[in-house]
């Protein structure tokens, strides 16, 4: 594998989500200072990072968690280790977090973390370290009433379990309840590494549906082949969707019959990437944006579809595995095109709805079995779609609109109730 990682976006993820928030405020009618309010971030702290590094030399780098809002309860949201980190776009990840989480009616606030490092070129042992210290400089903010992390983009629950051990030792007994995402062996929950990518294919065989699509003549393409992308390609492949796209940031592959998912997974292992992979033709990886499917499923990162590339996005429905793919300048096309969006607040929130279930099993150290968690989950994902499908239509609204709004609203009465506005 010789090619070098795909570029990201340049625009500013915190303008779209300020965008989104704009509108749903405009819908909802709420006073300017509950908006300034609602587009503040609580709290951010920015810590530096010092790492020695296996061979002996040093390194620095810069970490930030931002905490959007606690009016329903712990701010809660990943934690990414990414090259592309910065500090808009981590307060942007964190609003979004707290209108998921009001959405999908879980009680927490929103936050968001990162670490502007490439976990790629350092060793286990060296972000370990980095782990440890990024969690020391954040401990006074986080704990399991207070903001509880989770993995994101580069993290992973080996991460989660170097975290949660470290708040331990600072607190001298085992907190697992500090962060979700955790191995199953440390009070991890059953069900929660594949949570976002069921959701993302409840919620997407829900909309396919609903336009009178049925599985087995779909066809599908997902870009990210990550914790979310890979279990959504493989969860809609077992639905008898015909996937036939996938791409990471080293390229893409096409098969148009369908990617032969158990072989593609065997690929991935061995090589760390979809590319070269034996039952496939290579494809462009922006041009998996414009294929020819039914269905698209962007898990990558954010701004992928933009005003440039929607006016030729020929999928019929898009489900957001990825936070904040598509710009507000993207969606206003794709409406105009009949292209029906499914926003990241709905559609990728399996992830914190298991979560929360993590976090309710290690506070009562009762475990659920996975059939639990999984029925759980359908259950909230299809009643979140539902819920926002009656709001988008009672209202004429897009399901994003009407999805913000809908949360906006959970938050502002939240925090008008306790008396803290006006
Ligand atoms: N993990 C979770 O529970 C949740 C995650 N999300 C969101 O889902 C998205 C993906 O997260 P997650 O799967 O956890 O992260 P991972 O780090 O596990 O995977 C990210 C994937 O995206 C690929 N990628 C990165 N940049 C590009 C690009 N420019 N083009 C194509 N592929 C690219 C990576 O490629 P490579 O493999 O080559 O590195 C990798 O396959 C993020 O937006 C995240 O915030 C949302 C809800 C919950
Ligand atoms: O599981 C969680 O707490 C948060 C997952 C996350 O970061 C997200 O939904 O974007």
């Amino acid at each position: 594998m010789t090619m070098a990682p795909a570029a990201t976006t340049t625009a500013n993820p915190l303008d779209d989500a300020r965008a989104q928030l704009a509108e749903a405020v405009e819908v909802l009618g709420l006073p300017e200072g509950l908006h300034r309010m609602l587009a503040t971030p609580r709290r951010e702290v920015t810590v530096s990072i010092p790492l020695r590094r296996d061979d002996g030399s040093q390194d620095l780098f810069i970490g930030h968690r931002v905490q959007h809002n606690f009016s329903r309860g712990p701010a809660k949201g990943g934690i990414r280790y990414s090259p592309h980190v910065d500090l808009d776009e981590v307060r942007a990840l964190a609003m979004w977090m707290t209108w998921k989480c009001a959405l999908l009616d879980v009680p927490y606030g929103g936050a968001k973390g990162g670490v502007r490092i490439d976990p790629r070129h350092y060793s286990s042992a060296e972000l370990e370290r980095v782990t440890r210290r990024f969690t020391s400089e954040i401990l006074p903010v986080i704990g399991p009433a207070h903001d509880i992390p989770a993995p994101d983009i580069g993290t992973d629950e080996q991460t989660m379990a170097w975290m949660m051990d470290t708040y331990s030792v600072a607190s001298g007994y085992t907190v697992p309840g500090v962060v979700t995402g955790k191995p199953v062996s440390l009070g991890g929950s059953l069900g929660r590494a594949t949570s976002t990518s069921r959701g993302v294919v409840d919620v997407a065989l829900a909309a396919l549906d609903s336009k009178g699509l049925k599985p087995a003549t779909t066809t599908a393409a997902v870009q990210g082949f990550g914790k979310v992308g890979r279990g959504a390609a493989r969860f809609l492949a077992e639905a008898g969707v015909r996937v036939r796209a996938v791409s990471d940031q080293y390229g893409a592959v096409i098969n148009t019959a369908g990617l032969d998912m158990p072989a593609l997974e065997r690929h991935v292992d061995a090589t760390g990437s979809v590319v070269d992979f034996a039952g496939a033709e290579p494809l462009d990886g922006d041009a998996l944006l414009e294929l020819d499917v039914d269905l698209l499923v962007p898990a990558a990162v954010e701004g992928v579809l933009t005003a440039e590339n929607a006016p030729r996005v020929r999928a019929r429905l898009v489900v957001e595995g990825a936070n904040g793919p598509t710009t507000p300048e993207a969606d206003a096309i794709m409406a105009g095109n009949d292209v029906l969006v499914v926003p990241d607040i709905l559609a990728n929130a399996g992830g914190v709805v298991v979560s929360y279930f993590e976090w309710v099993q290690a506070n009562q150290a009762y475990w659920w079995t996975e059939a639990e968690v999984e029925a759980r989950l359908k259950e909230r994902m299809l009643g979140a779609w539902e819920a926002v499908s009656a709001y988008a239509a009672e209202k004429e609204l897009s399901l994003r609109t009407a999805a913000t709004a809908m949360a906006v609203e959970r938050v502002a009465s939240a925090h008008t109730l306790r008396g803290l506005y006006p």
